[in-house]
């Protein structure tokens, strides 16, 4: 669905990442670690066509980014969910209007049902009216996750979706990512969280990718 041949990127300062292969095929499960700045989220842009790289070929379910219009771009990128690191949402709008957005903005409604069933698949049924001020880190986390997911992407790619919450509320998103993996949708998950890939090991078979000097490598048993 995703893939990554040769590909290096940099800011234009010193290199970044250098000669990255990679493939998220249909089902797959991911995570993707590396001290920070190694240049996990910039692999996740690359990965959803927020960026193009300065070197090598990204193809996104089997057309190179390259030759893909901004319009053919943003249809693409409707097959994949994003949680972002810093998950905003618009503050004047409520839980469940910022959740349905992506949907809106493609001209359509959300049918009412299926938005309620995903705000209760996240636990936020009962804050379905709040604003997203009034909401905790955990609560956040999950509405960023059921904003990612709404359009029913083929794939979700997740920067650091545990990043600001306890143990007990990473574990909870953890369960909704793999619940999702397992109906079939490929997950991606860029975190520090070594305690959540441990956990997730007893749940998914997972691949554990780590940046290493610029590259991919696999990480081994030591995680
Ligand atoms: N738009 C940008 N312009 C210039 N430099 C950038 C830009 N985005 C990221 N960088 C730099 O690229 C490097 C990698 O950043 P990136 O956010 O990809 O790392 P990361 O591994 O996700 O880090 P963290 O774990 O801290 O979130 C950092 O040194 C960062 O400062």
């Amino acid at each position: 669905m995703i893939r990554l041949a040769n590909v290096s990127h940099d800011y234009g300062g010193r290199g970044l990442l250098k000669n990255i292969d990679l493939h998220i095929a249909p089902g797959a499960f991911h995570f993707l670690t590396g001290p920070s700045g190694a240049g996990k989220s910039t692999l996740l842009k690359l990965c959803y066509g927020e960026l193009r790289p300065n070197d090598g070929d990204v193809e996104l379910f089997g057309q190179p980014l390259s030759a893909l219009s901004r319009d053919a771009l943003a249809d693409t990128r409707r097959r994949i969910g994003v949680i972002h690191q810093d998950c905003q949402f618009l503050d004047h709008l409520s839980l469940a209007e910022n959740v349905a957005l992506p949907f809106v903005a493609t001209g359509r409604q959300v049918p009412e049902a299926d938005l309620r069933e995903l705000l209760a698949w996240v636990g936020l049924a009962g804050q379905a009216d709040s604003l997203p001020p009034t909401l905790s880190g955990g609560e956040r986390q999950r509405a960023a996750l059921a904003r990612a997911v709404i359009m029913s992407p083929e794939v979700v790619l997740a920067d650091e979706p545990t990043g600001n919450v306890d143990p007990e509320m990473s574990q909870r998103l953890l369960s909704l990512l793999v619940e999702l993996n397992r109906m079939g949708t490929a997950v991606m998950i860029a975190t520090h969280d070594l305690p959540l890939i441990r956990s997730a090991k007893t749940m998914v078979s997972a691949r554990v990718l780590r940046i290493v000097d610029q590259g991919l490598q696999s990480a081994g048993s030591d995680l």
